[in-house]
């Protein structure tokens, strides 16, 4: 029987990071060994799952007393994922990141990093996203001279729009029809932006209530329309995809990894 695998959750206090921790907890391919959170959260010290025990497992404020570890699952903030990056790196730990809204300078980072360790990255680990963009990428090419436009909806306590799977839906779309989503995007539309611009790729964010999240590819063509929408109404989606990712990429060689490879490994 082998081991099992010595896993971290980053951002363990929000929406994300506590429904993996509750998968986790009961998840026999791991054994889940820290619960990091934002400096000053309100659980630093509690114990993970509410029981005080001698040597319970419990949340932690940064990495500095991290033990070994094989793999970190990251869905926190941007500033939370730089310094689980940090951490993976200086200790040749596997990285499984979710968190979106990242800047430039913290994208090329994660992509120098992967040079030392496996880094897998997803906007979105849900099995029904994953099919949504290859039949966007079959539309969009098929429809060339269709007008693509990308709606999201989703809770009002996200801080980044358009989310990070739009943005991955448009790229998928753009490179499908031979040109970047740098060329092609539209971000917002007020006053008198003009008539639409042949082949540019727009986006509309909606924020209300506990959406979890809804997005929706709009291809308009003349005289017909053609819209591929997926809805997500449990984070758990989320949760399981990340830990298929976490299983399947500890003990992995240096690398950028994506989803994709996850999935074909499974099929
Ligand atoms: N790829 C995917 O499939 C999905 C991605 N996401 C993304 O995951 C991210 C998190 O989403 P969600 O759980 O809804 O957000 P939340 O705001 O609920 O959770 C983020 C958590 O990160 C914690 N945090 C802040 N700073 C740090 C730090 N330095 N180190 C560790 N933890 C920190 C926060 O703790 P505190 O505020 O208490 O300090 C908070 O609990 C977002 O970027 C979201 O877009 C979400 C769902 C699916
Ligand atoms: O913040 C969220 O909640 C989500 N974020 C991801 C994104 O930005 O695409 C994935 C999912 O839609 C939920």
């Amino acid at each position: 029987m082998t081991s099992p695998i010595r896993l971290a959750i980053n951002g363990a206090s929000g929406r994300m990071g506590r429904v993996l921790l509750d998968l986790a907890r009961g998840d026999a391919r791991f054994a889940l060994r820290a619960a990091v959170v934002g400096a000053g959260a309100e659980p630093v010290g509690a114990p993970v799952g509410g029981v005080e025990a001698p040597g319970a497992l419990r949340y932690s404020a940064g990495w500095a007393e991290a033990p070994p570890l094989d793999v970190v699952v990251d869905f926190s903030t941007p500033a939370g994922l730089a310094a689980a990056l940090d951490h993976c790196e200086s200790h040749g730990i596997a990285l499984v990141a979710g968190t979106t809204g990242l800047d430039a300078a913290l994208e090329q980072r994660l992509q120098r990093a992967a040079g030392r360790i496996a880094v897998l990255r997803s906007a979105n680990f849900s099995l029904g996203v994953a099919v949504l963009t290859r039949l966007l990428r079959q539309a969009a090419a098929a429809l060339p001279g269709w007008d693509l436009e990308i709606l999201e909806a989703h809770h009002n306590r996200k801080e980044d729009a358009p989310s990070g799977t739009a943005l991955a839906l448009g790229r998928a779309a753009a490179a499908a029809r031979g040109t970047t989503l740098e060329a092609e995007a539209v971000y917002a539309r007020e006053g008198r932006p003009g008539a639409r611009r042949a082949g540019s790729i727009g986006f509309a964010a909606v924020r209300g209530g506990d959406i979890v999240g809804e997005h929706t590819a709009l291809l308009a063509g003349p005289g017909e329309r053609l819209e591929l929408t997926h809805r997500a109404t449990d984070r758990a989606i989320f949760a399981r995809g990340a830990l298929a990712a976490a299983a399947w990429l500890a003990g992995r060689a240096a690398g950028a990894y994506t989803l994709d490879d996850v999935l074909m490994a499974d099929a």
